[in-house]
């Protein structure tokens, strides 16, 4: 059972370890700190030296356990006791979440709206919704929310010393256990707001929230490994606060010791990015090789790209039948589906679903994820799938095409969807809109409107990455002709003597198997 879901990303940076649920120990610590993920994993470790330096650190780690489950106990009680007065009133606060269940606790929202800000970016009250919608598909529940307008943040508080005090009188009227901010804060002001917030309540940001549900999310073994990356690598520069920690039970008599410590926490901290990066690198090999052997099949691939929630699985299901989980949450898929997509008129393609995109996307995920993504820089088209009935949409698409820049995809040919037509104020307006407009399509995912229409575009979309082939094929290879017809536009077939001369758009990758047949034309 897990306590507090955003424990997990800021403190325990590894999927791996999130759900064990051991006695706080030598081992728990050097997980939390991101160190070593099980025993098989010590090896990172591997000279005497080394070793001795590990004893080293795990000497000290020891004396930080016992001054920290110290904390841990006297904390872990009041929550307990808390848990206890919360279950007598009422015992929903555990949620399930993906299968796990999560203790829901009481999370308080604040951004800040920076003067100056480009006007057509997310104004504050939009992205604390959106945040409010990242808390909830997290597990946790949202009891209030504030902002601030600065020219500039606070180095040391991210906010102003007013604001923080404002907050503070909410975290005790309302029961505030996390609190959440709309952007991402350095090591320091996470650690000075936790210290003046003081007690139980934790201090954590978007991104640090972003990468929970990622990790709640994560279903294989890739996803595991890309999200433990990016929380380790999100975690390296904040490694600091329990050696302040160790400093202040020491009563100062070990000043300047933390700092060493830091180093040393880095470095091991740094050989399990290390070690995470090639397990990685591993598992993408045998993915690609899988991959290889799909595309030696010549079918276009398609892939449907867009912003969280904007209904991508839901499309993909309609059209293959498939079974990808979909739901009014964010960030529902993490790991790529590709399927078939077989048109009434015997046409196909392969469509592929990915992890949806949104607005700060914290940039070590994107790292992270850029090898998966790798599938849609390999796809012949672009679907882009919008929430057209969402208020934000025009912001969702730019949001989307700048996440599309940073992967290097603009060139590849692109189909924009409007998608939840049906739930939109005004359909018929939105439909008026879409027609005057190129590439363009308007369906909704649940209920089919307009996926026949969506099919015929997408082939003729396909047409244009297509190249064009006149090609003499001799009899024996009856299968090609069927291949083309299946994979291809055909323009025209004409049966000779030698042969079926066929005028066809067909993939790049086909155009190579015909080439023989090609000069067999032209001679
Ligand atoms: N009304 C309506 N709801 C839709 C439509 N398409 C999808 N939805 C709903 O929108 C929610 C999100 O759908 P998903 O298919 O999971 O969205 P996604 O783009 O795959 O989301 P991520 O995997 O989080 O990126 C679900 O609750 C769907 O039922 C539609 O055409 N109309
Ligand atoms: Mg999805």
């Amino acid at each position: 059972m897990m306590s507090g879901c955003l424990y997990g990303s800021i403190i325990r940076p590894s999927p791996v370890v999130h759900e064990l649920h051991v006695p706080f120990s030598t081992a728990v610590l050097h997980q939390e700190l991101g160190v070593a993920i099980s025993d098989s994993n010590s090896s990172v470790i591997e000279t005497t030296e080394q070793g001795k330096e590990e004893e080293r650190v795990r000497d000290i780690f020891d004396g930080v356990v016992q001054s920290q489950s110290q904390d841990k106990t006297s904390s872990s009680s009041t929550r307990a006791k808390k848990k206890k007065e919360d279950d007598d009133s009422s015992d929903d606060r555990f949620k399930l979440r993906n299968g796990r269940e999560i203790f829901e606790e009481n999370a308080y929202l604040v951004g800040v709206e920076r003067k100056g800000d480009i006007q057509d970016s997310f104004g504050i009250q939009e992205s604390l919704s959106e945040l409010n919608q990242l808390a909830d598909t997290a597990g946790l529940k949202v009891v209030g929310s504030t902002y601030q307008k600065l020219s500039s943040p606070n180095p040391r508080t991210y906010i102003g010393s007013g604001k923080v005090s404002e907050i503070k009188s909410a975290i005790h009227a309302l029961g505030v256990e996390t609190v959440i901010f709309d952007d991402e804060l350095s090591a320091g002001q996470l650690r000075n707001l936790e210290k003046i917030f003081g007690g139980d309540v934790r201090v954590c940001d978007r991104t640090a929230l972003i990468l929970d549900i990622f990790n709640q999310r994560a279903a294989t073994h890739e996803a595991s490994l890309q999200v433990a990356l990016a929380q380790m690598e999100y975690q390296l520069p904040r490694l600091t606060k329990m050696w302040t920690h160790l400093e202040r039970q020491a009563g100062g008599k070990v000043k300047g010791m933390g700092e060493k410590q830091i180093e040393v926490d880095k470095r091991i901290l740094r050989n399990q990015i290390g070690a995470t990066r090639k397990e990685l690198e591993s598992v993408r090999q045998h993915r690609k090789q899988y991959r290889n052997r799909r595309f030696s099949v010549p079918v276009p691939v398609v892939s449907l790209v867009g912003y969280t929630n904007a209904g991508k699985s839901t499309l993909l299901n309609q059209l293959t039948g498939a079974d990808v989980l979909a739901e009014d949450k964010l960030f529902a898929t993490l790991d790529p589906t590709t399927r078939r997509v077989q048109m009434k008129n015997g046409k196909e393609f392969l469509l592929t679903d990915t992890v949806g995109f949104i607005q700060k996307l914290p940039t070590t995920l994107v790292a992270a994820f850029r090898a998966t993504l790798e599938e849609i820089s390999e796809s012949s088209l672009l679907v882009h799938v919008v929430d057209i009935s969402h208020p934000l949409a025009e912001k969702h698409i730019e949001a989307v095409d700048k996440v599309l820049s940073e992967l290097d995809v603009l060139l590849i040919p692109r189909l924009m969807v409007w998608n939840k037509v049906d739930k939109a104020s005004d359909p018929q307006k939105i439909r008026l809109e879409a027609e005057k407009r190129e590439d363009v399509v308007c369906i909704s995912a649940l209920n089919g409107d307009g996926l026949p229409e969506f099919c015929n575009a997408v082939q003729e979309k396909l047409k244009d990455s297509m190249v064009w082939v006149e090609a003499l094929l001799p009899f024996e290879k009856g299968d090609l002709l069927s291949t083309i017809h299946q994979v291809g536009m055909v323009e025209k077939t004409e049966y000779t003597e030698k042969g079926t001369f066929i005028k066809a758009h067909v993939p790049l990758r086909f155009a190579r198997l015909l080439t023989p047949m090609r000069q067999l034309c032209v001679s």
